[in-house]
């Protein structure tokens, strides 16, 4: 049986790959995503859907599309979302057919999501690999999430408290990059993205 990443024995042709990238608040996606775009800009990036509020610099249709919950509610009985969860309050989910399209069209996709999306793009799409970004150390970890400066004291304690579940669930990722420099660890996510199939853990 051939190896071959799309999961069919015998196939001898390569689907583009779909990437979930994941990691706890501010450990870096957003800043390794930043460069990730820099260094292949053919990567589809999905752009989700939340009910959270844009935060200063944040535009809409860019970074997300910002709905309020009754369009939010909409799409996910509708069928428009990939996958959908709440985090920290608030409601995120991925737009269904720009991924599929991005795909279909030979791009690699990939979608920066929390642990309860992952878990449902690796039931609905066994063939995604799932990748964790994870910080140094936690002390890191709550320094740049403090650093950061966008949530109130109370909303930092409560994304610390997921983190600790994200942290907790790294066995189930495919691969794990260590964000102690952004341009390292990009270069690594850009191996996993494009590059060849992965064996578990290939990154730590
Ligand atoms: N399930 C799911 N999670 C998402 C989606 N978009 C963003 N997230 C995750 O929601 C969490 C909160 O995102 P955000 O409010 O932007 O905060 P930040 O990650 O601290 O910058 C992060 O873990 C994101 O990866 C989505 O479409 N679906
Ligand atoms: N490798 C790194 N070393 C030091 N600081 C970093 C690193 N990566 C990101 N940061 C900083 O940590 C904070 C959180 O990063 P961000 O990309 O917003 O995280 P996330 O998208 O995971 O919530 C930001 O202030 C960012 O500049």
């Amino acid at each position: 049986m051939s190896d071959t990443p799309s999961g069919e024995p015998g196939s001898t042709t390569r689907r583009p790959r779909l990437t979930v990238f994941s990691g706890p608040s501010g450990v870096g996606k957003s800043s390794v995503l930043a460069e990730l775009r820099r260094l292949n800009p053919d990567i589809f990036f999905s752009v989700s859907v939340t009910t959270r509020s844009p935060r200063p610099g944040e535009v809409d249709g860019v970074h997300y599309h910002f709905v309020d919950p009754a369009e939010f509610q909409r799409m996910a009985l509708a069928g428009e979302l990939l996958e959908h969860a709440e985090y920290a309050g608030n409601q995120y989910g991925t737009p269904r057919g720009p991924v599929e399209a991005a795909l279909a069209a030979g791009r690699p996709a990939l979608l920066e999501i929390e642990l309860q999306g992952a878990r449902q793009v690796r039931r609905a799409m066994p063939e995604a690999q799932l990748v964790m970004l994870l910080p140094p150390s936690w002390e890191d970890l709550v320094h740049r999430l403090s650093g950061r400066g966008t949530e109130e004291p109370a909303l930092v304690a409560r994304r610390l408290a997921v983190a600790r579940q994200e942290l907790d669930a790294r066995d189930e990722f495919d691969a794990t990059v260590v964000n102690t420099d952004v341009r390292t660890a990009a270069a690594k996510l850009l191996t996993l993205v494009v590059g060849p199939g992965l064996s578990t853990n290939a990154c730590s």
